[in-house]
């Protein structure tokens, strides 16, 4: 799949970039004439060398920073006409996974990964389970009382991908998701994101994780020195169990 293939259809695009460029305060600019759609349901990997700009670009999205040139529309808004007191609701659709995890270290596992639903109002015994049943599913099943400095850099990893979809976000944007899991974990967390797919979150995971590209088969966007590049698709048939079966599941949450 290439760039270049947007698939034409009636529903409002969930992210379009038109000819967006930025800079970091004055330098030199990060990311420069980016055009993309990201319809809703799709889902794609970011890829490119490090330092290419692929976290600039998922900050541009999250609406952390802002372009210096073009326009970046979000569920169908022009970002730039949006009023400042309106942006936390675009953000509140979006479920981030930083590279440096932003976990609140004086709250357990277990409220870590529920506060998208505490601020969204929700009562706790309404969730409890739902909570309790992900953070089984990312292996932290009996962490849940742990606070975040006692969890290993990939404990981190997965608390945070667990807070990011576990209210369902509209758009899950994850940066290096797998880079401090082993690849039996980086597997499960594919499944993870597939599901969430499935059930209408439209994905976008920057990555340098060769192999989750390859298993997941999704089409790519490839960045080149802050530039959006057409890559050849030579990826197998998607393969999300291979090497992966049920009876690890029994045996990962047992
Ligand atoms: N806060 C910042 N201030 C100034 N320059 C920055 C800032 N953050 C990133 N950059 C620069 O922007 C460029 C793109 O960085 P970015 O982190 O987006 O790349 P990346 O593709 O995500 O890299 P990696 O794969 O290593 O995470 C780099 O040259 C980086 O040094």
């Amino acid at each position: 799949m290439r760039i270049a293939d947007v698939q034409d259809g009636d529903t409002v695009p969930v992210v379009r970039f038109e000819g967006v460029s930025m800079r970091y305060g004055r330098g030199p600019e990060t990311l420069s004439d980016l055009r993309f759609t990201l319809h809703p349901g799709s889902f794609h990997f970011l890829t490119g060398p490090s330092g290419a700009g692929k976290s600039s670009l998922l900050k541009l999205i999250y609406l952390a920073h802002r372009a210096s040139r073009g326009r970046v529309e979000l569920f169908g808004r022009d970002i730039s006409l949006t009023r400042p007191e309106d942006l936390p609701f675009v953000r509140r659709r979006i479920g981030v996974v930083f590279q440096d995890f932003r976990l609140l270290d004086h709250l357990p596992v277990f409220d870590n990964a529920a506060l998208p639903l505490r601020i969204a109002g929700r009562k706790p015994a309404s969730y409890r389970d739902d909570v309790a049943e992900l953070l089984q599913w990312v292996g932290l099943g009996e962490r849940m009382h742990a606070l975040p400095a006692t969890l290993s850099g990939g404990e981190k990893q997965r608390l945070a991908i667990a807070r990011a979809v576990v209210d369902r976000p509209d758009v899950l944007l994850a940066d290096e998701p797998t880079g401090n899991v082993d690849p039996a974990m980086s597997l499960r967390l594919l499944r993870l994101f597939v599901e969430l797919n499935r059930l209408g979150t439209t994905v976008l995971i920057a990555t340098h994780d060769e192999d989750l590209v390859a298993r997941a088969n999704r089409p790519t966007l490839h960045l080149e020195n802050g530039r959006l590049v057409d890559v050849a698709d030579t990826s197998p048939e998607p393969d999300y169990d291979r090497g992966y079966d049920d009876e690890d599941d029994a045996e990962d949450e047992a």
